[in-house]
């Protein structure tokens, strides 16, 4: 008589998670040098097989045209040999980051002569539903694997052909690196059904971070149950104070919506203090129409544009609440910092906000107040990333409070255990 194991009753993505579970056993004891050993591998497949990679990325991008997908999203699927290139290097910094495994987060020895110390473990087995942008494939897949986790990738449909690449290249390193292969793994299937698997995979995935828009999270967040790690949108302020810098304040506004609009760190609402209305906002515009923005315009930003040679349209409540990821900006006019602040914790999605200013106080007043993960001073809101802040690179960005906030690295990929040391003790 034949026994089928519960694994040939799995569907194929829960056997991936099943094939995960145990990959994830085996990297978690390993010394830090083997894996760095497996992401060097990666980084330097990624160099030798770029043409591999860009010719199946070729393929989504004609099929992106085709389906009429808009220049800034095909800008975030294109890989060149250039990114490919770049991509590595990311990877090579990950290599050059502490292994967060095994650190000692608290030690201590109790009264009773008991070793107490929490110890960094990995969280097991990461599943990532992301966008369409294949630097994150990468990414995800050296974070995890440096922090000791196994990954199910879950990228979007319209990456399929860039990610499955990806994962050829990676694993192939991986195995070739003597690690096991399935610690890198595409979720099997484009449809959305594989997303409902991840959700429903409970004790064979430890966490799932959703990484997209506001439907994507909010299913997630609904129906998973398998924990979650909430990234969100990107409703990002620049608020110019009364005592800001006028020059930088055009520099930080221009850097935080035009040098990369379609990223979710970058601004999408500009708010000027009244006092320097008159001077900044003619600037501002100008700036603004430069660079190809089109300004959604409070009535008192309004009655400075007649005579600019930008494209100003009335704005409505939607535009206070809308991500555009695009050359388009909100702008309003507010009375003071405590208006700017109240009007940021009305319509922010808590990602990142900045604040142009030379007065200490105005800047300590908003750090203060402001409920964002990341709060710049005299700093473009694009820096909020993770390999911007040395993390290497980030698995997403979370807007939640549990576990992790803002980018997420090395550290916000694992858990702590506990080890309790005795010597015969007994409880009593
Ligand atoms: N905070 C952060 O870390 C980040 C935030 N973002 C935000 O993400 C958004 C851009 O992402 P976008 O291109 O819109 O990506 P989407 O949210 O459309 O898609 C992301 C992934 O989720 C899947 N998906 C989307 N909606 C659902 C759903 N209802 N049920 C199940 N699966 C779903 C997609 O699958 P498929 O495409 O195959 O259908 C894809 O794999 C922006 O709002 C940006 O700010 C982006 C990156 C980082
Ligand atoms: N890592 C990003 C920021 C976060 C991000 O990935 O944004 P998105 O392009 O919306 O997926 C960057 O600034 O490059």
């Amino acid at each position: 008589m034949t026994t089928l194991s519960p694994y040939d009753s799995m569907s194929p993505v829960a056997q991936a998670a099943y094939r995960a579970k145990s990959a994830a056993a085996d990297l978690a004891p390993l010394p830090r040098a083997e894996k760095d050993d497996a992401l060097l591998a990666i980084a330097d497949a990624l160099e030798v097989r770029t043409s591999e990679i860009v010719e199946a990325n070729a393929k989504d991008i004609a099929k992106a045209r085709e389906n009429g997908t808009s220049e800034a999203i095909v800008d975030r699927l294109t890989l060149t040999p250039e990114r490919v290139r770049a991509i590595a290097s990311d990877v090579r910094d990950v290599v050059a980051l502490p292994d967060p495994v095994g650190e000692i987060v608290r030690g201590s020895t109790l009264p009773n002569g008991i070793d107490l110390r929490q110890v960094r473990v990995p969280l097991g087995v990461v599943g990532i539903i992301y966008e369409a942008r294949p630097n994150v494939t990468v990414d995800a897949a050296a974070l995890c694997l440096k922090s000791g986790n196994a990954v199910l990738l879950r990228g979007s449909a319209s990456a399929y052909e860039s990610n499955t690449a990806l994962v050829r290249v990676i694993r192939d390193a991986v195995g070739g690196a003597g690690l096991p292969a399935d610690a890198v793994q595409l979720v099997p299937g484009e449809s959305r059904e594989s997303v409902r698997e991840l959700m429903r995979a409970r004790g064979l995935v430890d966490v799932l971070i959703p990484r997209g828009g506001a439907s994507l999270i909010q299913t997630v967040v609904a129906e998973s149950t398998v924990p979650v790690i909430e990234t969100g949108t990107g409703n990002c302020h620049v608020y110019v104070d009364a005592a800001a810098d006028l020059d930088m304040a055009i520099d930080i506004l221009i850097n935080s919506k035009a040098q990369r609009p379609s990223v979710c760190n970058a601004a999408e609402t500009l708010l000027v203090h009244q006092d320097i209305a008159a001077e900044f906002v003619p600037r501002a515009l100008d700036a603004l129409a430069e660079a190809g923005v089109t300004v959604h315009a409070d009535p008192r930003v309004l009655a400075y544009a007649k005579d600019s040679k930008a494209t100003v349209v009335e704005a409505t409540p939607e535009d206070w609440d809308t991500e555009y990821l695009s050359y388009d900006i909100a702008a309003a006019v507010v009375d003071s910092l405590d208006r700017a602040v109240e009007h940021i914790r009305l319509w922010s999605s808590g990602h990142t906000e900045a604040i142009v200013t030379s007065s200490q106080q105005a800047a300590r007043r908003f750090t203060k107040l402001v409920d964002s993960t990341t709060v710049a001073v005299n700093a473009s809101t694009r820096f909020t990333d993770g390999g911007q802040f040395g993390f290497g690179a980030e698995i997403g960005i979370s807007t939640q409070k549990l576990h992790a906030r803002g980018p997420m690295g090395l550290p916000e990929l694992t858990s702590t255990k506990y080890i309790v040391t005795g010597d015969g003790h007994i409880r009593r």
